[in-house]
């Protein structure tokens, strides 16, 4: 028996500090890193972003869309990033939001959470917009599997606000029943977004992730993420993509310091220094 997704994640998030970072190779960033915006710049740019920042980051989140651009190839891609990050040791969520029938889902569960599919990640990012039930069976192959799902319940973005302060509740209180009893952490985190005004919800009973994007480019600061998720430091997971990848030249040092501020204002220790 493999250790769980919340045993893992508890155990690098210590190790490394509590820092997810995005590679989002969209035409513009390849533009400014110098590449093709082409399968083949994709690849340099992903494999860049691994070899610079699989140590020291926790997590690292492959935006899917940006490979799904360039259809099989550009999929092809995101197999071998998926698996060039596994063998740095690093955590993948895959971005990836899916969210359908319980039929549906099963099939998209078996392409990103079986442990043999070749786009099988440590997490995958799912919408629960068709029902929270509709993710129970996704829920329980990725225990199955000793990966994890990441809910959607406040995204980032300021006009999902009025859509999901209505329902964003459901959604916490069905990751906290399934997370009831794991320890360190249970398998199912959640995502909110650490632009958020403010929290308007309580995490306490969660006991799970929670992925907090909007680091850098959408305006939120570590000092943001440590206010709006104060009671639940230990657990959160700040987000960062273009703000680090603008250029490869700073990619390390800009990583280091949002890892390191966010460490800071969330007073977690990191047991491995860079
Ligand atoms: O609420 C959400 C959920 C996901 N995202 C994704 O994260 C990155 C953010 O990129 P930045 O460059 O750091 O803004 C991107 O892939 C989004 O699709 C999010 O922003 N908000």
């Amino acid at each position: 028996m493999n250790e769980s997704f919340g045993t893992r994640l508890r155990a690098r998030l210590d190790e490394c500090g509590p820092l997810c970072v995005g590679i989002d190779p969209s035409p513009a960033l390849l533009h400014a890193w110098g590449l093709d915006d082409s399968p083949a710049g994709l690849e340099r740019f992903s494999r860049t972003v691994v070899e610079t920042v699989g140590d020291v980051a926790a997590l690292v989140k492959p935006q899917s869309a940006f490979y799904e651009r360039w259809g099989s190839r550009g999929i092809a891609v995101l197999e071998r990033t998926i698996a060039d990050l596994r063998e740095a040791g690093t955590l993948v969520i895959l971005d990836v939001k899916r969210g359908d029938i319980d039929s549906t889902m099963a099939a998209y569960a078996e392409a990103y959470l079986d442990r043999g599919s070749p786009l099988a990640a440590d997490a995958v990012t799912l919408s629960p917009y068709l029902g929270f039930g509709s993710l129970e069976g996704a829920i329980q192959s990725a225990m199955a599997n000793d990966a994890g799902v990441f809910v959607l319940a406040r995204t980032s973005n300021p006009e999902a606000a009025p859509l999901q302060r209505l329902v964003a509740d459901q959604v916490l209180a069905g990751v906290a029943a399934a997370n009831a009893g794991h320890e360190p952490l249970g398998p199912i985190g959640v995502v909110m977004g650490a632009t958020l005004p403010e929290l308007e919800h309580s995490l306490d009973d969660l006991n799970g992730p929670i992925l907090a994007p909007g680091l850098g480019a959408q305006g939120a600061s570590p000092a943001d993420v440590a206010r709006l998720f104060a009671s639940v430091r230990h657990a959160v997971v700040p987000s960062v993509s273009r703000a680090v990848l603008a250029d490869p030249k700073r990619l390390r040092s800009h990583t280091l310091y949002f890892r390191d501020e966010c460490a800071a204002h969330l007073d977690a220790k990191i047991a491995t220094q860079a």
